[in-house]
């Protein structure tokens, strides 16, 4: 038996919404937080999301846009778009009083303040315990109960451990870890890096070209995960590596199809969220700050921009000094 029944989910999208079914599946009680009440309320009545269509939310799961009844939970997990994070929890720290564990889900580092998810927490709910949650993991795949693994970390073992049990179930497994930092490098990276991706799949430059990228996306990733005191086994884990692998390589991901449809010169999908556009800008100010060269990424900022076209990114990529492989 747990000590953290109860969970409460802030954020109606597709994660949060697969997030509470994994909740439930694991025996909790669980509410899921919308910030419209027409929304909750026709999601608590149909017990279908528009956001995450087909996946039926069981009569279990509470649906609500009342903030201080989800407060009460024993844990809290946020799955709001990242740059929102700051703002939900800013509106949940007027009642939150002990120190329940927050669990980021969304990736991204917050625009202006470069600051990750963990951190933002901290600042906005100074009671509160950061924590993240990471990894290879669609909203449909994990809603629809296919096997799923990911990291969960928190500074605090026992607390990471504890997190872990409240979630996981035969067909979601957290592995817990207490490298926070790593954790949320892996996820803010690797949806810039599928962008490039994806662009390269839709310019049709070959499965050759793919793995590079994507192998090359990793050792930036790497680089600065080194840099900022990431550990080595979180960046090639599932946070990691295995997130990297799963975004760049199925147009299932709202990244790698927004690079997809850049790639092929055709209109982004509409209406959906792809954290990579957001986060490639402050991606490269960071490194920059800690003079990381990040090219691939670069690119993708460039070329998001308007700063370059996609054949010339391309071209100067690939024209770069030759170099060591690091
Ligand atoms: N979808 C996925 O497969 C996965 C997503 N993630 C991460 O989860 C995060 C959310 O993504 P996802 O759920 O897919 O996105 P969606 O676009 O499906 O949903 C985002 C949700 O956040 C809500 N929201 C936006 N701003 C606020 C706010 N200020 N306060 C409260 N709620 C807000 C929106 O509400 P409204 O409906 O009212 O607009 C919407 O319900 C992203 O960082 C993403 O990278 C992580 C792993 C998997
Ligand atoms: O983070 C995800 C899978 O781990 C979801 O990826 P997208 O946001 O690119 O759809």
């Amino acid at each position: 038996m747990t000590a953290l029944q109860s969970v409460a989910v802030i954020g109606a999208g597709a994660w949060g919404t697969a997030l509470a079914t994994v909740a439930a599946r694991a025996g909790r009680n669980v509410t899921l937080w919308a910030r419209n009440a027409e929304h909750a309320a026709r999601i608590a009545s149909t017990r279908d999301n528009p956001r995450l269509p087909g996946v039926r939310i069981v009569p279990e799961i509470i649906v609500t846009s009342d903030l201080a009844l989800a407060a009460r939970a024993d844990m809290l997990l946020i799955a709001t778009p990242a740059q929102h994070l700051r703002g939900a929890v800013n509106m949940l720290a007027s009642h939150i009083t002990k120190a329940v564990p927050i669990v980021a889900c969304a990736k991204g580092i917050e625009h202006g303040t470069h600051k990750f998810m963990t951190d933002v927490i901290a600042e906005a709910a100074p009671h509160a315990q950061p924590a993240m949650l990471s990894g290879p993991s669609f909203a449909d795949d994990v809603a629809c109960g296919l096997p799923t693994a990911v990291t969960l970390a928190a500074s605090d073992e026992a607390l990471a451990s504890s997190l872990v049990q409240a979630l996981g179930s035969p067909t979601f497994r957290p592995y817990h870890s207490t490298d926070i930092r790593g954790v949320e490098i892996g996820g803010a990276a690797k949806n810039v890096l599928a962008i490039a991706v994806g662009i390269a799949v839709g310019r049709k430059l070959g499965a050759s070209a793919q793995a590079a990228l994507t192998t090359r996306g990793f050792a930036e990733l790497t680089r600065l995960g080194r840099a900022l005191g990431a550990r080595r086994e979180t960046l090639t884990g599932l946070s990691g590596l295995g997130d990297l692998i799963l975004t760049c390589s199925s147009p299932q991901s709202r990244n790698f199809a927004l690079g997809l449809a850049l790639g092929r010169g055709e209109q982004p999908p509409a209406g959906k969220l792809a954290e990579g556009e957001f986060t490639a800008p402050v991606l490269i100010e960071l490194a920059a700050s800690q003079n990381i060269e990040l090219p691939v990424s670069e690119a993708v900022a460039s070329i998001l921009s308007g700063r370059s076209t996609i054949d010339a990114a391309i071209s100067a990529l690939m024209t770069r000094p030759f170099k060591a492989e690091e």
